[in-house]
């Protein structure tokens, strides 16, 4: 896939933990058929079962990624090149990388990691930043498609908050700046949660946006709803 062929448009994360009522490979794939026939332009998909399940359920544009904890390491969405040539291998069209100004687990910095994809595979990187510094770090080093997917997730950018982290709002101004100074694609991804908050993104200058947990993670889309109607019912006193 060539970067011009990336539409514009609304990408499905279909992902579920060990730990969660939909892990599993076909669950996963059946939601990626759900977002296609919704008309989703891509899939966001973790681990390489599910990655190969989803690739032959759909023929939308998979973002692969493998979320590989190393000890005392912070970078984890496909952190080294053994995790990205193992998502190469799979066909996904595109890999999403930890792009933090952290080090990896094997030492790199954002610019070898990105240098050392693009020259060894033919596939489109997309940098998974959580500041607009790491983002024009990742563009200048070569990453195709900039997205704000760890802003409130690395320490230096978590917000305090009474809400769980997946309740929180979406951050919209690292978005207007990401789409101010890179020219790249840049990708809404982190906390929205519908075509409410994902259009808002979009005339902030956002080429796509990412709906993970609004769609595919009920558990979390009832959580949200609960908080909303206990918190009515706590005001009212019932
Ligand atoms: C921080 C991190 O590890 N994010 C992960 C990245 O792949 C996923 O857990 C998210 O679900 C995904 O980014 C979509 O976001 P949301 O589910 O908020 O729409």
């Amino acid at each position: 896939m060539q970067l011009h062929e990336f539409k514009r448009g609304l990408i499905v994360s279909c992902q579920a933990q060990e730990d969660e009522p939909f892990f599993g490979s076909g669950y996963m794939a059946r939601m990626a058929v759900a977002a296609e026939m919704g008309g989703a332009i891509g899939v966001r998909v973790n681990t390489l079962p599910d990655i190969r399940a989803v690739k032959a359920a759909v023929s939308i544009p998979v973002i692969g990624i493998i979320k590989q904890p190393y000890p005392d390491c912070y970078p984890y969405i496909t952190p080294t090149m053994k995790e990205v040539r193992a998502v190469a291998e799979t066909g996904a069209e595109i890999v999403a990388v930890d792009a933090t100004k952290l080090l990896k687990p094997d030492g790199k910095t954002t610019e070898q990691f990105i240098h050392a994809i693009k020259t060894e595979l033919d596939i489109l990187v997309m940098a998974d930043v959580s500041t607009v510094e790491e983002g024009l770090v990742a563009w200048k080093a070569g990453a195709d498609i900039i997205a704000s997917t760890l802003n409130g997730y690395t320490s230096y950018t978590q917000q305090p908050s009474d809400l769980p982290i997946e309740l929180q709002e979406p951050n919209f101004d690292i978005i207007q700046a990401l789409a101010d100074k890179i020219s790249a694609p840049i990708v809404a991804e982190g906390r929205f949660w519908d075509h409410h908050n994902a259009v808002k993104a979009m005339k902030l200058g956002a080429h796509a946006v990412v709906i993970g947990a609004g769609i595919t993670r009920p558990q979390v889309i009832t959580l949200k709803n609960v908080t909303a109607i206990n918190r009515y019912l706590q005001e009212c006193g019932s």
